[in-house]
């Protein structure tokens, strides 16, 4: 169990699972990607862990950089998405991949795609770490997916409350009460 200010939380998904198919993702993008050189945008804060793993097990010509898009505030969504900022490369004519811890209502991810696609990029793909389908209040298609989960308030690897409780390696889950 862990405790995060007033919030208990249990082990959900443990290391070893995460890393397997985190691995299982590169080789995906290895094999999609090949000779096309991707930029991955990772989308700080929550993704910083999962880019950083991800991008150590692809192997192809791939460039990496990140944007910070900022919603949520507790343990639910504000509903305002805010600017994509931080884009510094030019990304026309660009293979894209956004790369997110989490996908839960899908308003920061469209938000995101709208930002980006005008910007005249080759394409753009989505890869999500964790997928809560139940929640998704928009239409989006994922393109990789590493967990889908139930819509419950997740924790850890990069997920945060309030700020707190990023710096794990297993992703926990709000105990029920
Ligand atoms: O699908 P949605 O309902 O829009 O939620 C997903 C977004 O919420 C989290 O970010 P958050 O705004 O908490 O910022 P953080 O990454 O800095 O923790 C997460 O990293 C996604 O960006
Ligand atoms: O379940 C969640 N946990 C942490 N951050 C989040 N941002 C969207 N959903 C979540």
């Amino acid at each position: 169990m862990k405790q995060i200010r007033d919030k208990t939380f249990v082990p959900f998904i443990e290391s070893e699972s995460l890393q397997n198919r985190i691995k299982e993702l590169a080789q995906e993008v290895n094999k999609d990607y090949a000779g096309k050189n991707p930029l991955l945008i990772g989308v700080l804060n929550g993704s910083f862990m999962f880019v950083a793993d991800l991008f150590k097990s692809i192997d192809i010509e791939c460039e990496v950089t990140f944007i910070r898009v900022s919603s949520y505030q507790s343990t639910e969504s504000t509903g305002k998405v805010k600017q994509v900022l931080g884009l510094k490369e030019d990304i026309k004519d660009r293979h894209i991949i956004i790369v997110e811890d989490i996908v839960d209502t899908g308003m920061t991810m469209q938000e995101i795609l709208g930002q980006l696609a005008s910007n005249q990029p080759a394409s753009i793909k989505i890869m999500t770490m964790l997928f809560k389908p139940e929640a998704l209040k928009v239409p989006l298609k994922l393109d990789y997916v590493g967990f889908e989960i139930p819509n419950k308030f997740v924790l850890g690897y990069g997920l945060d409350y309030d700020g707190y409780g990023r710096n794990t390696d297993t992703i926990y889950v709000l105990k029920e009460s």
